[in-house]
This record gives structure tokens, C-alpha cells and sequence, in this order.
């Protein structure tokens, strides 16, 4: 059995990684924080997680936790991860962080959307947990950087074309949508019920932090660098995350390489579903699931191609890809615990 922590149980992934280390064959739920519900259960936090009442959340004291736990996933903010993986590590704990702080290699790309790194040393050793394209790393790894839920609807898409050179890496367009479950659970005025019920907008125009993370692994598997036009938008939903990307296709591409090289990429990925042709994605069908669900529509004539993504923002897009992550850590099939089939919703 891995020994497992979640610190930040009291938050939207968090409360997720619970449900899912709860329900792991091969894993055991050792130890959850918080920051604010320190001493109160899961079933105080949240009442419908009845059969929660013994899980108490306590401190993020690494001296003491390193004595029960083998591995941590960090549902942290931002900036709060790195103030504590550091000391993780020293003390024998992997470590998935579910925030940015370990997701760039650039030290400098990660601060021009976040400011400071103050642990810049791991960012040689941390390893992007997209978990299709870097198994290998992953499995070898001690830090995973668990990608962005919206990078992770638009990589899973364009990685294999752009590394195999049937897409142009100029001009790429991200149109991206998500849930409000995307904005955590803290309180704040676009997630509010009035702002966002019945309501559709763009945010962050041309300055989203995601933007950087994602043009950094486009850049490091193209041979020019990328620059992504990414937009996203709030979505009248609770979860659930959508990308309509669109792309110019090289002098090489055909419908029949674009197929084949997702064939190649994804055939034998349990998580990755390429939709036949004329089918797309929705939310409603990846909702409660691990699975990113890819449809694409290439016309011949303007050699553009079309792709859209489907994810659930808390599972692929967070706490599913982040078991995922543990599984190829600890040598476990990915699919150890993870759904690929909704259950009643
Ligand atoms: N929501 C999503 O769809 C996705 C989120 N992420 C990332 O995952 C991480 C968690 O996100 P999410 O669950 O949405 O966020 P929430 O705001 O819902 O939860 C944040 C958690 O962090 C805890 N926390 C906050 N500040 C501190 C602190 N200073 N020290 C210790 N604990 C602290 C909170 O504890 P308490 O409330 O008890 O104070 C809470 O448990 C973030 O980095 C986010 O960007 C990544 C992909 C998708
Ligand atoms: C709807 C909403 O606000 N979404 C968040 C992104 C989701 C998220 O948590 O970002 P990470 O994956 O980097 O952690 C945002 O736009 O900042």
C-alpha cells in the first residue's frame, strides 16, 4: 500500500483526491491539512462526505507527517507549495503539486506570470506531470509539477501533431472555457452565483497565466519557439472544461497522417479518447471521469485543422491527473482507481 497525504483537503481538487485516494485499491489515505479547518473533519467541511467523520484535518507539519506518508499531493495556492516542498523532499515524501510552482523549467517564464521563485534549484529536477507525454520522466521522479487544467486540454490536442511536424507552430488559437469549479472554493466576485449563472465571458484576455506554461511546452517540442493566442472563458457550469483550438496545418499533413499519428500517440492511453470523424466532445460526457476527449475537423482546402478537447477540470484537469501521476510513480497501471466510465451523475 503507498501512504498517502493531501494537504489542502478542504479545497475543490482537494476534496477530490480524497474521494479518489479513499477508493484506491492501492493506496491509503494517511493524513489531511488544511489551513483554516485545522481539527475539523472532511464531514464537517463537507457534509456530503458522510463516513469522513474520523479523517481530521491537522497541520502541515512535515517532521510528523513524513512519519506516516510515502507521497503528498499539494492542492495548495500558488506560492504556498513552494514554501513547503523543499523540505518534503529532504525528508523522503514525492511530492504531486497540484499548483504552478513546479510546472516550468524557465524560472523566468514562471515568474513573468507568478513573480518570485524561491526554490528555483527543483525546477531542474521537477518533471511536468502530463502523464501521456512524460510517463518516462515520471516514473523516474520524485517531483511532479501537475500540469494546468486548461494547458492539459490544449496540449493533450496539439502535442503529438506539432512534435511530429504536421502542424505550424505560428498562429495557433486556443479558445478555452471552464466551470467556475476552475476558481477554487475561496470566495471572490466573478464566481459569485449572480456574476456567473446564466452569464458567458471572456477573462484575462491576452495576459492569462497559463499562457506562458502552455507556450513553454510547445516551444520545447517544436523547432521554433510558440506563442499561443489562448482566450478563455467562464462557463455557466460548476465543472468541466472545454478548448477549440485552431491550427495551420504543414505541407505534409493529410486527414490520414493527423489520424494516424493520434493513433500512435494515444491508441493504447486509456484516458485519451480520439472521437471518428464528425464527432466532438462535450463536458457532459467526460464530466465525473479522467478522460480528455479529443474530435478534429481538417478542411483540405484552407488547410486548417480544428480541434477541440473535452475535460473535467477537477479530474484530467487536477486530482485525476495527479492520481494518474502516482500510479506511474509507484510502478501501478494508470488506470489504478481512476473512472473512464461516468458513474450515475
Ligand atoms: N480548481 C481547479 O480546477 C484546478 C486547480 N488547480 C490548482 O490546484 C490548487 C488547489 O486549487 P483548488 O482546490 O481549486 O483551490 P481551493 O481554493 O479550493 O483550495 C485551496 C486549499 O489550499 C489551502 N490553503 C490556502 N492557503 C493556504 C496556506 N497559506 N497554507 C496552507 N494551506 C492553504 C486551503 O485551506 P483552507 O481553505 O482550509 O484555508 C484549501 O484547502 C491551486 O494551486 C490551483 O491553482 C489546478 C488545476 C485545476
Ligand atoms: C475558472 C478559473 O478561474 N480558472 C482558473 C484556472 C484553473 C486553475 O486552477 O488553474 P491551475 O490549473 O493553474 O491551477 C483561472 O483562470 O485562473
Amino acid at each position: 500500500m503507498i501512504n498517502v497525504g493531501i494537504a489542502g483537503a478542504s479545497g475543490y481538487t482537494g476534496v477530490e483526491l480524497v474521494k479518489l485516494i479513499s477508493n484506491h485499491p492501492k493506496a491509503k489515505l494517511c493524513a489531511v491539512t488544511s489551513n483554516s479547518y485545522k481539527g475539523k473533519s472532511l464531514t464537517d467541511i463537507f457534509p456530503s462526505m458522510r463516513g469522513f467523520e474520523n479523517l481530521i484535518c491537522e497541520d502541515l507539519d512535515i517532521k510528523s507527517l513524513s512519519k506516516k506518508i510515502d507521497v503528498i499531493f499539494l492542492a495548495l495556492p500558488h506560492k504556498v507549495s513552494m514554501q513547503h516542498v523543499p523540505t518534503m523532499l529532504e525528508n523522503n515524501i514525492r511530492v504531486v503539486d497540484l499548483s504552478a510552482d513546479y510546472r516550468f523549467t524557465d524560472a523566468a517564464a514562471y515568474e513573468s506570470a507568478y513573480q518570485t521563485h524561491t526554490s528555483k534549484d527543483l525546477l531542474k529536477q521537477s518533471v511536468y506531470g502530463l502523464s501521456e507525454l512524460y510517463r518516462d520522466q515520471i516514473k523516474a521522479s520524485t517531483l511532479v509539477g501537475n500540469p494546468g487544467c486548461y494547458p492539459t486540454s490544449i496540449l493533450l490536442p496539439l502535442l503529438p501533431l506539432l512534435k511530429e511536424g504536421l502542424i505550424q507552430p505560428a498562429g495557433i488559437i486556443s479558445d478555452s472555457k471552464s466551470g467556475v469549479s476552475g476558481a477554487g472554493r475561496s470566495l471572490s466576485l466573478s464566481a459569485h452565483f449572480c456574476e456567473a449563472n446564466e452569464s458567458f465571458n471572456p477573462y484575462k484576455v491576452g495576459n492569462h497565466r497559463h499562457t506562458p506554461e502552455i507556450n513553454e511546452i510547445l516551444s520545447l517540442h517544436s523547432q521554433q519557439p510558440v506563442s499561443i493566442t489562448f482566450v478563455p472563458h467562464l462557463l455557466p457550469l460548476t465543472r468541466g472544461m472545454m478548448s477549440t483550438i485552431y491550427a495551420r496545418v504543414t505541407d505534409t499533413a493529410t486527414q490520414d497522417k493527423i489520424r494516424k499519428t493520434y493513433d500512435n500517440y494515444y491508441g493504447d492511453e486509456p484516458f485519451v479518447r480520439l472521437l471518428n470523424k464528425g464527432m466532438y466532445p462535450a463536458i457532459s460526457h467526460v464530466k465525473g471521469t479522467n478522460c480528455c476527449d479529443i474530435g478534429i475537423h481538417f478542411d483540405e482546402t484552407s488547410r486548417q485543422l480544428i480541434m477541440v478537447s473535452a475535460i473535467d477540470n477537477l479530474l484530467k484537469g487536477a486530482a485525476g491527473q495527479a492520481v494518474q501521476n502516482m500510479n506511474i510513480m509507484f510502478g501501478l497501471d494508470d488506470k489504478t482507481g481512476l473512472n473512464r466510465v461516468q458513474g450515475p451523475l
